[in-house]
Formats: structure tokens, C-alpha cells, sequence
């Protein structure tokens, strides 16, 4: 079915989880209560996913650099997420993100309204991927940004408050920016590809960021804060609030597994774009966010993936008679667009490259 146009796309009242917070009520509106099998785990005792140690790939001995590579083959092959330590990314400035972030979602609703997330689009203030009146809602607030290649920004939505946002957040995704490209190399190299086979593929990156601001909930167990989904990026970099409660999970195994913070570490994950060119080598992994009864909790999320002009499919070296292909080849931009107008629902977005053999 062609997606709605923006105009057709009807909502109803989105309520801003922040202002149902500060009106005390104990009562959840329905549209947030999920149905019992949607309903999260509220297990904060947490599993640790891979670590990968970057300074023994940016510097380490040749041993050092083979057993780290092995390790992140692994990490992508078994898990899809990992959390990257030693990424050579200043602290400052991991900790300056997140006072502009929480600066911002502490303003009054009427100046973070000044930068509107409409329906149907996915960067501004709001909630995201919201399509129908009848679909649940997310106990979270949204502030995206598109980044690269300056086509894709709204300079109508780069907020005047707090004065260094704007610089903030160009530091930081250039920084973030760098960190996604030698990741892809890396990654590359786990394949026995070319190292610079993504970059090259890629043209000029797609880049944005999205901050998720999940207050605290007085019934976390009816909620979620995050509907599952994959990330439709090559790859995700995600940022957990210092001093913020536990709220990643990931299925693994059929189970939802909750991600322990490590400080001043970055979670990777694999998107699906990442699945599609490693002919499902690598995979994307289905994610969500819960919420906590006392505790509130940022996450910043880059999410970097490929020109939209770029057609794609499986690498033909991960091709083969015991791998068959499948996905088909397509254009990234329509995968764009096919991923932010549906809603997030595990890995249903990803049927659009599947062949079904
Ligand atoms: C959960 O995923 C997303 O919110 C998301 C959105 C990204 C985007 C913006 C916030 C503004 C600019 C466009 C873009 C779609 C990149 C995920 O991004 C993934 C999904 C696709 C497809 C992609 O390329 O990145
Ligand atoms: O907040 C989180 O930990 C998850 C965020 C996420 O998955 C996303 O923004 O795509
Ligand atoms: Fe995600």
C-alpha cells in the first residue's frame, strides 16, 4: 500500500509525556497503556554485551589489532550491538551533549514547540512514526535533527535555546562522524573486504541525530518507553545518559535483554542497511526502550548511513552457493522513506528488501 500523504495522516492529541509528569496524575492515558503481550519485563539487573576495546584497533600491537578484530566479528555476527570503550572521542564532550540535550528538554513546552515534529516527518520536537489516532504511544519525547549532507537539514529546527546547541551538536557529530567511518573499516576488515569498500559505496553519508528524553513513568510496567524496531542506518551510535536509569533492551535469543551502561563507553548497533550489503552476515537487531518509575533518561542517538542516491544490495563477495542471495538491490533513498512512513515494528521495515526463497 503507498504510504498516506503528510495532509491524510490524522493523529489525534499527542500528549507530551513531560507535562503529563508534571501534572502529578497517576493515571496513564490509554493511548500509552500497551496490550499485555506488548507490555515491557521491567528487569533492571543487566546483561553486558561485547566490549570493543578501539585503541587496540587505532593503536595496538599487530596481535592486539588481530584479537580485537576477531572480537568485533564476533560482536557483529553473535549480538549486532556493542559498547565501543577507548574511542578516542573527548569526554567533555560526551558529557557537553548531554547538558545542551537536557537543557533543551527542560525548557518550557512552548519554546521546544517552536520546532515541531509535524506528522509523517521525523525531525523536530515530538513523537516519531506516529501514524493513526489508534496507534500506542512511545513515554518519550523526541528532538531529531538530519545532519549530512546539509540537503537534508531544516534550518527552521535548529534551536536558538540553548545558545550553544547548534555549535555542540556540529561538534559532536563530526566527531561521531569520524568514529562511524573507521568503524565501517574495521568492519569491513572482519569480512575480508577492502577496508574502504562502505566509504567508497556510501558517497556522502546520511547523518542525523535523534536525543530521546524518557521521563519517569509512574507505571513503567504498562508503558514502553521506545517501540521495538531495527534502525534503518548502516549503523547507530548511541550515547546513554550518564546518571540516567536502564532503559536498552535488546532481543536476543527471544529474549529482551537490558543493556548495562558502561561510563564514557558508545553503544554500536547494526542496521539494516549493514544487514542488506553482508548478504545477512551481520544482522540488525531488534531494540526498545523502558521506562523506570524514579528515574528519568537521555539517549543520544547518531544514526549514519548511506547517500540517498546510492542503489544497494548484497556485496557480491558475501554472495555464494551456501549464502543465496537474500535481499534485493534497491535505492537507499526509497528505503528512507519506506522506513520513516511506517511505524516501528520490529524488523517488518526490512521486508522490503527481503526475497522471499
Ligand atoms: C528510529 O530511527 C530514526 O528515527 C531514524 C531517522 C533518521 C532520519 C532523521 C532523524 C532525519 C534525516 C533523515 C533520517 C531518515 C536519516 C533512523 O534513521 C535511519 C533510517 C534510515 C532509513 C536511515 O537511513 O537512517
Ligand atoms: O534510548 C535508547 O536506548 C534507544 C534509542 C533508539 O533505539 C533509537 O533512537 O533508535
Ligand atoms: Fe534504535
Amino acid at each position: 500500500m503507498a504510504p498516506a500523504a503528510i495532509s491524510e495522516i490524522k493523529v489525534g492529541h499527542i500528549d507530551d509525556v513531560q507535562e503529563l509528569k508534571k501534572s502529578k496524575t497517576s493515571q496513564i492515558p490509554e493511548r500509552f497503556i500497551r496490550d499485555r503481550t506488548e507490555r515491557p519485563n521491567l528487569d533492571y539487573s543487566c546483561t553486558n554485551i561485547p566490549v570493543v576495546d578501539l585503541s587496540k584497533l587505532f593503536q595496538g600491537s599487530k596481535d592486539e589489532f588481530c584479537s580485537e578484530i576477531l572480537n568485533l566479528m564476533t560482536s557483529c555476527k553473535e549480538w549486532g550491538f556493542f559498547q565501543v570503550i577507548n574511542h578516542g572521542i573527548d569526554l567533555e564532550l560526551l558529557e557537553r551533549i548531554e547538558k545542551v540535550a537536557m537543557e533543551f528538554f527542560m525548557m518550557p513546552l512552548e519554546e521546544k514547540q517552536k520546532y515541531p515534529m509535524i506528522p509523517g516527518t521525523v525531525q523536530g520536537y515530538g513523537q516519531a512514526f506516529v501514524f493513526s489516532e489508534d496507534q500506542k504511544l512511545d513515554w518519550c519525547n523526541m528532538f531529531a535533527l538530519g545532519l549530512e549532507p546539509h540537503c537534508v537539514r531544516n534550518p527552521k529546527l535548529w534551536p536558538t535555546k540553548p545558545s550553544d546547541f547548534c555549535e555542540t551538536v556540529e561538534i559532536y557529530s563530526s566527531e561521531i562522524r569520524k568514529l562511524c567511518k573507521n568503524l565501517l573499516k574495521y568492519i569491513a576488515i572482519t569480512l575480508s573486504l577492502n577496508e574502504d569498500i562502505f566509504e567508497e559505496m556510501f558517497g556522502v553519508a546520511v547523518q542525523a541525530v535523534r536525543m530521546n528524553y524518557y521521563p519517569a513513568c509512574p507505571r513503567p510496567d504498562l508503558v514502553l518507553g521506545l517501540s521495538p524496531h531495527s534502525d534503518g542506518s548502516a549503523l547507530t551510535v548511541l550515547q546513554q545518559g550518564k546518571g540516567s536509569s536502564i532503559g536498552l533492551q535488546i532481543l536476543k535469543d527471544d529474549k529482551w535483554i537490558p543493556v548495562q551502561p558502561i561510563p564514557n563507553a558508545l553503544v554500536i548497533n547494526i542496521g539494516d542497511t549493514i544487514e542488506v550489503l553482508t548478504n545477512g552476515r551481520y544482522k540488525s537487531v531488534e531494540h526498545r526502550a523502558v521506562t523506570h518509575k524514579e528515574k528519568d533518561r537521555l539517549s543520544i542517538v547518531t544514526f549514519y548511513a548511506p547517500s540517498y542516491e546510492i542503489e544497494l544490495g548484497p556485496i557480491p563477495e558475501l554472495v555464494d552457493d551456501k549464502n543465496p542471495c537474500k535481499y534485493r538491490r534497491y535505492n537507499h533513498g526509497e528505503y528512507s522513506k519506506h522506513y520513516v512512513t511506517n511505524k516501528l515494528q520490529g524488523k517488518k521495515t526490512l521486508e522490503f528488501a527481503k526475497i522471499n526463497n
